[in-house]
């Protein structure tokens, strides 16, 4: 299969009953509608907007098999895969194709963010997870403030592998940004480059193919806009949409921690009429008493609802 994701690349919440079980209606309801938007391309489930990490074995296949059936298995779904060892990790990627997952989305290994990864340990991993369950991966680039974050030298790697198709760059330093993507670019002419940095996506828009975003939950009809505004090198288009969903991006993603975001997303979908709560689950606490109103003004100013 050729994975398109040249476009927009939401990555859904898990919606979950109000006993804290996890909603397969409300799942139909979100990915068929956010498959209805004209440039969404695909869905990442099990992300950390999707919870992935909070739900069992198990559930994290039944909730891949309900995105599939959501979009009518009409455009890929790809699962966060999250494990921490490269062995349970390749288990966790055999898991997802037989649940219909069409790509996954490679997590580095949770110590590494405390501690670092020993040189090659991360093409390794995906080398491994790709070899054992055949499903293309795409490389998730971490935040340069963590430990976990590829230098140029392994992210050339990790792409150069069989099976890596696609890259997630979250690297939140723009100096790295504007001197490593035109390098990737040109040693990696093929690999997808996807932007992920939902709080504050201007400065990216400009050298991506596209978008892999939480933030696609809630504003998706937007940034298809905003993506187009970028690849049309269209600073004042891409500007103004940046202001109109300033008061949205405010809401959601200007928290005290990003995890907080997830919550937002689910408090924005329902003042979308997609959810009917914002049922999370913990270590996901609720937000504070008039967030969802304070989410709900957000996104009227602008102008989504
Ligand atoms: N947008 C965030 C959270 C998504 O996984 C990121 O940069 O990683």
């Amino acid at each position: 299969m050729d994975i398109d994701l040249r476009g927009l690349n939401p990555a859904p919440v898990t919606p979950f009953n109000r006993d804290g079980t996890v909603d397969f209606k409300a799942i139909q309801k979100l990915g068929s509608w956010l498959k209805s938007v004209d440039g969404v391309k695909s869905l990442t489930v099990l992300g950390h907007a999707g919870e992935g990490t909070f739900l069992s074995e198990k559930e994290q296949m039944k909730v891949i098999e309900a995105f599939v059936e959501s979009v009518n298995d009409e455009i890929p779904i790809i699962a966060g895969i999250t494990r921490e060892g490269t062995d349970v990790a390749a288990a966790e990627c055999r898991n997802a194709v037989e649940a219909g997952a069409k790509a996954g989305l490679l997590y580095p290994s949770h110590g590494w963010l405390r501690f670092g990864y020993q040189k090659g340990a991360p093409q390794d991993k995906y080398r491994a997870c790709y070899e054992d369950s055949g499903l293309p991966l795409i490389l998730f680039q971490y935040p340069d403030a963590t430990k976990c974050t590829y230098d140029l030298e392994t992210q050339l790697e990790i792409s150069a592998q069989p099976g890596v198709f696609a890259m997630k760059n979250g690297v939140r330093n723009m100096k790295r940004w504007d001197t490593e993507i035109p390098v990737i670019r040109a040693e990696r002419p093929d690999l997808q480059i996807l932007s992920c940095h939902d709080e504050y996506l201007l400065h990216t828009m400009f050298d991506v193919d596209g978008l892999l975003v939480g933030y696609g939950n809630v504003a998706p009809e937007l940034l298809v806009k905003l993506i187009e505004a970028g690849k049309a090198k269209d600073y004042p288009a891409a500007r103004a949409i940046h202001d109109q969903l300033l008061p949205v991006t405010k809401n959601v993603y200007h928290r005290g921690s990003h995890m907080e975001g997830t919550v937002a997303l689910k408090h924005a979908l329902v003042a979308r009429g997609i959810l009917e709560h914002a049922t999370v689950r913990s270590p996901l606490l609720p937000l504070a008493e008039g967030a969802d109103v304070e989410i709900a003004d957000a996104l009227r100013s602008a102008g989504i609802i």
